[in-house]
């Protein structure tokens, strides 16, 4: 049986995407990691597969799948690539798009110019998948990472987020530091460490390291997450517009309750159909 695909990024991070409404998809954790293989496989960082909607208010439900094989609960690339995929793919002709997420409802909505704004709900401070923030209303904690103590301020966007401020991307210690955060035992559910540069008040500059996917181009939950991180720590204000490796991207948070809402491309590449 063969299952079509749309190979998709948004801003340098990947996707394989696979319509699920009118397919039937079953594909193993195994299976879906050789698919992710940069050398024996498509490759990407993430696989989208979109859904019929479990309840009749929604559109769509779509689920997320880091190219470990993990299944995680937000992609904000994704979001605005799975916007573009159903809007090409002829699934919806609607301009805003409710989809069901393993964490609630986000709202992608086309935009002009191709570009997508997400509303990606409000973020969360003390989410029951990060317990140590149980601990009290900190808005940083330290945390010994190898022989060093950093501070980091964790934000949930529906997946957990570990931000810390450092003085230049470039030079910050990604590759290294990265999996030993994803991995620290703080975060029982594995977490995104951000390393986040302020350059002013409406500017930063970013890199994540991603769980279940190691450092991608760009992060949209990253980036979500690390305005949110330097707004609470009062560093920026409330529009930024956030330089990742893969370009760039606009977030927006007016404050506590309120949704964070980010805008940027989405890029189809090919498609094809891979055998199962
Ligand atoms: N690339 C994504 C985030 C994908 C999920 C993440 N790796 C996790 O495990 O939470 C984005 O654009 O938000």
């Amino acid at each position: 049986m063969k299952l079509k695909f749309s190979k998709m990024h948004g801003l340098g991070n990947d996707f394989v995407v696979i319509d699920g409404v009118r397919q039937t998809v079953t594909l193993t954790a195994d299976r879906l990691r050789q698919l992710g293989d940069r050398h024996l496989g498509i490759g990407f960082d993430q696989l989208l597969l979109v859904e019929a909607p479990q309840s009749q208010e929604n559109d769509f439900r779509y689920r997320i799948f880091n190219n470990d094989g993990s299944e995680v609960e937000q992609c904000g690339n994704g979001a605005r690539c799975f916007v573009k995929f159903v809007t090409e793919q002829r699934l919806s002709n609607k301009r805003a798009i409710r989809v069901e997420t393993a964490r609630g409802v986000i709202v992608p909505e086309l935009g002009a110019g191709g570009l997508i704004t997400v509303d990606m709900g409000a973020p969360r401070f003390a989410p029951l998948e990060i317990p140590f923030l149980a601990e009290g209303d900190a808005i940083t904690h330290p945390l010994q990472v190898g022989d060093e103590s950093i501070d980091i301020t964790v934000v949930s966007m529906g997946n957990p987020h570990a931000v810390q401020v450092v003085s230049h991307v470039d030079t910050a210690p990604v590759g290294t530091q990265g999996p030993l955060i994803e991995h620290h035992s703080r975060f029982p559910e594995r977490v995104n460490a951000g390393f986040m540069q302020i350059v002013g008040r409406s500017e930063i500059r970013l890199r994540v390291y991603e769980r279940g996917a190691g450092e991608t181009q760009a992060c949209g939950t990253g980036a979500c997450a690390a305005v949110v991180a330097g707004i609470r720590r009062g560093l920026l204000d409330s529009k930024v517009m956030v330089h990742t490796r893969g370009g760039q991207l606009q977030i927006e948070w007016q404050g506590n309750g309120q949704p964070v809402r980010m805008t940027g491309p989405a890029v189809t590449v090919f498609t094809g159909e891979i055998e199962v």
